[in-house]
């Protein structure tokens, strides 16, 4: 299999990606118009893995996204849906949560567009010359693999590998952004400890460089305290008991499918003070991590073999963004609502202006 190490290269990339959502928002701003956080995060995200797997843009503005959101969105919530057929196998003729029609239904269309890209890029490499210009990206490393091995990887493989990484990578994340920029606005006081701290490292109204990410652990602390709050992958990924086990008390029989409620840990009073409240101080000098996955308090990323293969990424992606849409802009909920009426449930709808 290629290296997902590929996911994490490309810094030069990502920057590209934050400026232009600074401009997005800045553009916005200047009208005063209200931005929907969570389509705009989208944007963002679909855009930065598109460039990642194919070097382009796979959404062009803000106001294409609703069909990408429709398909990606879909077929997410299908494939997190708890399917009754699982459990009783005579059910599944019925289809019951649909989730057999939303797969036939938009795995199709995102398969029709990878097909293009790959078929695009394979005449292009029949081109004399093409090692020159070619391209450092997902789809070509995934080629140069089928080029040289086609029982590795062909381009099946290559269209379900990218169905599996988008549908993976890009609703988790514009979430957590979502949910971050929610609790900042509902937390004044949070939002201005985010701000100071940018300022210091950053300099007033600069999007964050990779290389600063270190170098802010207030920032830090409130994107893991987002993942606890709102894990965007509540339940992991299912699992099944190879061997029949004890655990405090408790078999597990060999075979038996076991699910880890992530949402129910981080909510857990036995676990963390005040689990309702948003207190990124708890990381705060606190060596919880998601990063092996060990923590079993804490694995917003899963763990063991399993464990996100985007998390590098992600993380990094989070830091970029969130710091950046905090350090270049002041803002405020639409209408003039008040941090402390907010409904914390509804999509994020904020005004940006600009800090310099
Ligand atoms: C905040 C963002 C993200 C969160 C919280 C997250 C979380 C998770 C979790 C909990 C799992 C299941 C792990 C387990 O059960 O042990 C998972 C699997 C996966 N993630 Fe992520 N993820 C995020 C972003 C991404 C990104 C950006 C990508 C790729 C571009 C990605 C690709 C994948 C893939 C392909 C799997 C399935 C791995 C397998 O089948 O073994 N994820 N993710």
């Amino acid at each position: 299999m290629f290296s997902i190490k590929i996911l994490d290269s490309s810094q030069e990339l990502r920057s590209k990606k934050v400026q232009e959502l600074i401009s997005d928002v800045h553009a916005c701003s200047l009208n005063g118009e209200a931005i929907e956080i969570g389509r705009l995060s989208f944007k963002m995200l679909m855009n930065l893995l598109s460039n990642t797997f194919f070097s382009m843009d796979l959404v062009e503005s803000v106001g294409e996204i609703d069909e990408y959101k429709d398909m990606v969105v879909n077929l997410a919530k299908a494939i997190a849906t708890p399917n009754l057929g699982d459990v009783f196998p005579l059910l599944k003729i019925f289809d019951l949560h649909g989730i057999r029609w939303t797969s036939k239904t938009y795995i199709p269309m995102l398969f029709g567009i990878f097909n293009g890209h790959i078929e695009k890029r394979l005449k292009l490499r029949e081109e004399e010359n093409y090692i020159a210009k070619s391209k450092k990206d997902v789809l070509e490393e995934l080629l140069n693999i089928s080029q040289e091995n086609g029982h590795k990887m062909d381009k099946e493989k290559i269209k379900h590998l990218f169905l599996d990484l988008i549908i993976a990578g890009i609703d988790t994340s514009s979430y957590v952004v979502e949910r971050a920029m929610t609790e900042l606005l509902h937390n004044p006081d949070i939002m201005l400890k985010a701000k100071m701290e940018l300022e210091q490292t950053n300099g007033i109204g600069n999007p964050v460089e990779e290389s600063q990410i270190e170098n802010l652990p207030y920032l830090e602390a409130i994107i893991k305290e987002t993942l606890r709050k709102y894990p965007p992958a509540p339940f992991l990924l299912p699992r099944k008991a190879k061997e029949t086990v004890e655990i405090h008390g408790y078999i597990i029989p060999k075979g038996a499918q076991v699910i880890i409620n992530e949402w129910a840990i981080g909510r857990n009073p036995k676990i963390w003070d005040d689990p309702n409240l948003f207190l990124p101080e708890r990381f705060l000098g606190s060596n919880i991590d998601y990063v092996k996955g060990h923590d079993c308090n804490f694995t917003p990323f899963g763990g063991g073999r399993r464990i996100c293969p985007g998390m590098k990424l992600a993380t990094r992606m989070l830091h970029l963004m969130l710091g950046s849409m905090v350090n270049s802009f002041n803002w405020r909920l639409e209408n003039d609502i008040k941090p402390e009426d907010m409904d914390l449930d509804q999509e994020l709808r904020a005004i940006a202006v600009r800090v310099n």
